[in-house]
């Protein structure tokens, strides 16, 4: 059982929390290496939130270079269950405004190479990924989004590509051609990272451009994005201040037991030094 924690990614232009209090700052090793930064904990209506800035303070670290691993270990270390995730992303539809709210409940991966998954020697896990967000936390958060002043697009596919440069316009007009709502480039490892450690993820996009693909917008340029995430990042956190008290301290979702029936290796295969390295998250299923 976890500590019913609210994990809070800050994507580009979300670098810290309002309203928090009894704030500490933590620092969090882990097997997997560093996370982007300290992550600060505190209380928000009573509930026990902790945030970290994806980028890090002063947005260092690129898309590729992330250290997911890290990230979503230390929120499961410090007893985060479910975490949402703020993100800029490109609108590849007409209908979804710069300004609007979009909570992908799909991805399509165009990364290439990232690591992506805890499991990489000793023990092989194949998690169920069919549905990627956590539909209940994407309902609470639905109705959290609805009722802020923005426009919301309740589901939706985020293609995640490798960056850190834009897409071309011919990329930006076959990803339209193949049905993707939204673009970014860093939601799909963490989507599924959180599965693998059992924790409910959910995506707030914020659309801040129209990519490349559009004839009377501007291509995209971080000025752009820049500009309107610093307007827009007390919305994101206005999503969050709704949600919160919605967020149950005890999860029924399929989330919560991903590894149930994931674990394929012998367990009598498994060496010390691997049940060690995967302890928090194996734990409960290798005994
Ligand atoms: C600042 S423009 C591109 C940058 O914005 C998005 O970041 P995040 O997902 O952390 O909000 C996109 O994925 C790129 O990393
Ligand atoms: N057009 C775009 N492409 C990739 N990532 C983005 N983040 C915000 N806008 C984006």
């Amino acid at each position: 059982m976890g500590e019913g924690r609210i994990g809070v990614i800050g994507g580009s232009g979300l670098y810290g929390m309002e309203g928090l209090e009894n704030i500490r700052e933590v620092e969090v090793d882990t097997p997997f290496g560093a996370p982007s930064d300290a992550y600060i904990m505190g209380t928000l209506q009573d509930r026990e939130l902790v945030f970290l800035p994806r980028h890090g303070r002063g947005h260092r670290i690129a898309p590729s270079a992330l250290n997911y691993r890290a990230n979503i270990h230390g929120f499961k270390q410090l007893g985060a269950e479910w975490i949402l995730s703020v993100s800029a992303v490109g609108s590849m539809r007409e209908d979804i405004h710069p300004g609007d709210l979009v909570l992908p409940d799909q991805f399509f991966d165009r990364t290439r190479g990232r690591v992506s998954s805890f499991f990489d020697q000793d023990v092989v896990v194949h998690v169920t990924f069919a549905d990627p967000t956590c539909a209940a936390l994407g309902q609470i958060v639905y109705e959290a989004a609805s009722k802020t002043e923005a426009a919301v697009h309740a589901g939706g596919t985020y293609i995640c590509i490798e960056g850190p440069q834009f897409s071309t316009r011919a990329e930006s007009r076959i990803y339209r051609q193949w049905g993707v709502d939204v673009i970014g480039m860093t939601n799909l490892p963490e989507a599924r990272l959180a599965r693998e450690a059992e924790l409910c993820y959910v995506t707030i996009a914020m659309a801040t451009d129209y990519d490349c693909w559009h004839e009377s917008a501007d291509d995209v340029d971080v000025e752009a994005i820049l500009t309107l995430l610093h307007r827009n990042a007390k919305l994101a956190q206005d999503v969050i201040r709704h949600a919160v008290p919605h967020i149950p301290r005890e999860r029924s979702c399929p989330c919560s037991t991903a590894l149930q029936y994931a674990i394929i290796t012998a367990p009598e295969m498994i060496p010390a030094t691997a049940r060690e390295r995967f302890e928090l998250l194996l734990g409960p299923y290798l005994t």
